[in-house]
């Protein structure tokens, strides 16, 4: 295939056969236009001040010369290879093991020589537009060539520690290394991660590239739209649509903590809601291993989401740092506003230490009672994650907590597969002999062999119970900060769930090697007592995904001791293996189907693919009166309510999407505006000074003109007169939800006074020039329930003429796409968006930071914007609802501040006039 190089021929493999019969996963390195780049590139690779260096050569010979310039792939003369094949003649969708390494594919994306007419490629995969962009990098839409799957590459610039800085002080060239070298390790990470974890609310990495300059992971591509879009249409949620979702993130911590490994960046921009309406948990970029030997020290993630010993600059273990944030998520589900806010960040910070939490009324008492076992500022006295997931509320119309997934495991013994260490490349730990003499000491010592014949002893005690019992002992465990060393085993807890690191690392490797060899998906570990089927199913033992047993059959044992000499490539970067689906049983599927919809359904409904899927799916299971759908969209305490109820007339459906639940509007302050609610990112000092001034500055403008009220605001949808009024045209009443009309044209005016938009704008309707001639668009189908703002009758071109006007009014630049407008916004300037030579509009480039850790107290957390573009850039889409004669309005954002982003979305709907 042109524009890709494999070292090894490619192989075919049976469909639905996984890996069966291959040795290892293949690698293929994508090789560089010539050898003095391949051979520059890893010089440069930061890798290899981590990796032994012996691995380093070996792949710096694997990179052959080759012709320059074939990286590139010019895509209309290959349409045929993006013509996506009959799935009979496909090889599985899981693809190889790749690790693809060299700049051939690079110099497509970043080279001199960009054409219009070409599209980019990146191994096997043809690039297309941004779908997001954090402090990290980019996020691009992708299609597979062979088989036309979608997927999102997260793109992350490669750093180089060790690169020469002649024009800075050795002080300072040292300190940029270590922060660069930091920050490599994060991404390495991060990617290593991503392949390994197999969780169906986990986002999977399919393979991962290194280039000389960009780090590419290959995700599933999630495409029911972000958490936070959802809670900015619809406001909140009912509690048993919460707890749906609540569920499905407690599954995947689950999962994560019972592997070593804490999220640590746990919050509403980080969950994504796939077609299916399930959550998928994104963005790994701060996680890390923890052990209960050691205390984790660097205090990272979103300010509203982290917990108080993160800003008291308290060494933590891990969990509980998630579990915090667990919490507020939980929050702002059901509150549909963040727990913690104020428009000073000094007390912001001082409002999270205390803790003290305001319950809405509509918040039902087994709701704040698990809220309030989780926002607990002590994380001593904070409840574990087993708690939280047994509590009353998150088993409310269930067989019992989510199930965590976990594969049912067995002890290690010695010797252990050097093939399996092999791969245990990306996490800091050492060359391959350092990790198998550390696991051999691990393994082999008296603690672990001690407890491991206490856990055989007791294997009849369930395995619930045993995570209790770890639970418990992580909760009372000393908080002293001791130095992890191998000596100091864990000799309190369960030797299967989170032992030590090293051992988490060791049965994920193992599982996805032997996942990825078609090993038979068996004893799916399923607790008597932890359940994923809503309390009407019967339980049937196991749920989705199929995973494998770590019990090894006669075929795995074979599979793992064969020992494969291209792994040495899969040491020298963090690439792990990528699994593949396997088909679902009926009764998995039914399983899983219960689970995610809270109700049975027909086994080929999961997989069936259709546009509007979420929102057919709830339309056609439930039946509600008018009334009801109006009610329940208001209010919204738990109960067997439902909450996305099926529009029984096109009426009903309006109100339903169009007046999701408004949940009340507090003050928007500007000063907010730099202060994003979510974004991880961090701050040095100059930052933090920077980020002092602004805020004075911004401080007395607020003072001086926008009221506050007491109320917090972070996601609350904002209304304005108009939009009551519309609401109320449309049959449902809201004055008495959302305040009196001089409240609701006081909130309109801070609004507008937030947004920059002078008042005269307020509540004059600029008139469409009717004669101006607009490029018609084709309104796309609605893909979910999810990013539907509003809804409308009026025609396609009507509302394509009211939201340029709209977007016009609010001097936002914005430039045709697919089906609607990508939309720049300026917040500074009002708009100076960057542009390409077409003059078409383009993403903001993402300003790396210097550092992903914010500096708590020292340098308070006053600024966790993304640092550098002021731009909000996001995309807005002219959508049809399937079925009824509907049209309306989506929102996806792209990259810049969420709160900024929240305001525009709700302003561009108050004054859209649908
Ligand atoms: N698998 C995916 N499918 C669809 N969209 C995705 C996917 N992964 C990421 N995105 C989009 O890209 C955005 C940025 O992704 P991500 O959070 O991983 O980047 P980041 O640089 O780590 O961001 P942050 O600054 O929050 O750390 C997400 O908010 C989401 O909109």
């Amino acid at each position: 295939m042109e524009g890709t190089y494999t070292s090894t021929p490619p192989r075919r493999r049976p469909v639905n056969a996984g890996y069966s019969g291959q040795p290892i996963p293949s690698i293929q390195v994508v090789q560089p236009p010539n050898a003095a780049q391949a051979s520059a590139s890893h010089r440069m690779n930061p890798i290899d001040s981590i990796m032994a260096p012996q691995r380093a050569k070996s792949l710096s010979r694997a990179i052959p010369k080759v012709p320059p310039h074939q990286g590139e792939l010019n895509v209309k003369r290959q349409a045929s290879l993006q013509a996506p094949a009959p799935r009979s003649q496909m090889g599985p969708r899981g693809g190889s093991l790749r690790v693809h390494t060299g700049a051939a594919a690079e110099s497509s994306l970043h080279g001199e020589r960009r054409r219009p007419e070409k599209r980019k490629i990146i191994g096997n995969y043809v690039l297309g537009k941004t779908i997001g962009a954090g402090s990290m990098g980019k996020v691009k839409v992708a299609h597979h060539m062979k088989d036309g799957e979608q997927y999102a590459i997260k793109i992350v610039p490669r750093l180089h520690p060790n690169a020469p800085r002649p024009n800075v002080s050795p002080q300072e060239a040292e300190k940029i290394a270590i922060t660069e070298r930091s920050k490599e390790i994060r991404t390495i990470r991060e990617a290593a991660l991503a392949t390994l974890l197999r969780h169906p609310y986990i986002c999977e990495a399919r393979d991962v590239y290194a280039t000389a300059n960009h780090y590419y992971m290959v995700f599933e591509f999630v495409d029911g739209g972000q958490m936070l879009d959802y809670i900015i249409s619809h406001g909140k949620l009912k509690e048993k649509q919460a707890r749906k979702f609540i569920r499905q993130i407690g599954s995947a911590l689950s999962y994560l903590h019972h592997n070593s490994i804490v999220h640590r960046d746990l919050k509403i921009e980080n969950i994504l809601i796939s077609k299916t309406g399930d959550i998928k948990i994104i963005d790994f970029g701060l996680s890390n291993l923890y052990s209960r030997q050691s205390r984790l020290k660097t205090f990272c993630g979103s300010l509203y989401f982290a917990a108080p010993e993160l800003l008291n600059a308290q060494p933590y273990i891990g969990p509980e740092v998630d579990i915090w944030s667990f919490g507020v998520v939980l929050y702002v589900l059901v509150c549909g506003k963040v727990p913690f806010d104020d428009q000073n960040m000094p007390a912001l910070h001082a409002k999270i230490k205390r803790g003290a939490v305001e319950y809405p009324t509509w918040i039902s008492t087994e709701c704040k009672s698990v809220l309030s076992s989780m926002l607990v500022t002590d994380p001593n006295k904070r409840a574990t994650l087993d708690e939280v997931l047994n509590h009353p509320w998150m088993v409310r119309g269930y067989d019992g907590p989510p199930c965590s997934y976990l594969p049912e495991r067995h002890i290690l013994t010695l010797p252990l597969d050097p093939t399996v260490v092999r791969e245990m490349s990306g996490f800091d730990f050492g060359p391959a002999d350092v990790i198998m003499r550390d696991l051999t000491r691990l393994v082999g010592s008296d603690a672990y062999q001690s407890l491991a014949k206490y856990d055989l002893y007791s294997s009849a005690t369930s395995p619930e119970k045993k995570r209790s019992f770890f639970e418990f002992k992580i909760r009372h465990a000393s908080h002293d900060i001791e130095n992890p060393t191998l000596s100091s085993t864990n000799t309190t807890h369960d030797v299967l769930d989170a032992y030590h690191p090293l051992i988490s690392i060791y049965y994920l490797v193992l599982e996805r090697r032997q996942h990825d060899r078609g090993v038979s998906w068996q004893n799916i570990h399923s607790p008597k007592n932890s359940s994923n089927t809503p309390s009407s199913s019967s339980p049937s033992g196991t749920g989705f995904p199929p995973m494998h047993s770590l019990h090894p059959t006669p075929e795995a044992k074979e599979i793992v001791t064969n020992s494969d000499p291209t792994s040495e490539l899969v040491r020298a970067t963090s690439k792990l293996t990528i699994s593949n689906p396997i088909p679902l049983s009926v009764g998995q599927q039914q399983q899983f189907s219960r689970e995610t919809t809270g109700s049975v359904t027909p086994p080929l409904e999961k997989t069936e693919k259709k546009s509007g899927g979420l929102f057919r799916r709830f339309s056609s299971r439930r039946k509600k009166s008018k009334q009801s759908l109006i009610s329940v969209s208001s209010t919204g305490t738990d109960g067997s309510n439902t909450e996305i109820p099926s529009p029984t007339s096109v009426a009903a459906q309006r109100i339903k999407i169009g007046s999701a639940s408004k949940p009340p509007v507090s003050a928007l302050n500007k000063y907010y505006k730099t202060a994003a609610i979510g974004r991880s990112t961090s701050v040095n000092e100059s930052q933090y000074r920077q980020a002092k001034m602004e805020r004075q500055r911004n401080e007395t403008q607020v003072n001086a003109s926008a009221p506050v009220t007491a109320n917090n605001n972070y996601l609350s949808p904002p209304t304005t007169n108009t939009r009551a009024q519309l609401l109320n045209s449309r049959g449902r009443s809201v004055g008495h939800m959302q305040g009196s009309e001089y409240a609701e044209k006081r909130r309109a005016r801070i609004l507008n006074e937030t947004m920059g938009i002078p008042a005269g704008a307020t509540s004059g309707i600029e008139q469409t020039k009717p004669e101006e001639k607009i490029e018609p668009i084709k309104p796309v189908f609605l893909k979910g329930l999810f990013s539907v703002s509003t809804t409308s009758t009026k025609s396609t071109e009507f509302i394509q003429r009211d939201l340029i006007r709209v977007l016009r009014l609010l001097n936002i630049k914005f430039s045709e796409i697919k089906g609607g407008y990508l939309c720049i916004y300026n917040e500074n300037s009002a708009v100076s968006s960057p542009s390409t030579k077409s003059g078409q509009l383009a993403p903001p480039d993402v300003t790396q930071e210097a550092s992903l850790d914010f500096i708590p107290d020292a340098a308070p957390v006053d600024d966790m914007s993304p640092r550098g573009s002021k731009d909000v850039c996001f995309e807005v889409y002219i959508v049809k609802i399937p079925i009824l004669s509907l049209r309306g309005v989506s929102f996806h954002r792209i990259s810049g501040d969420s709160w900024t982003y929240k305001n525009l979305a709700s302003l561009i709907l108050n004054k859209l006039r649908l």
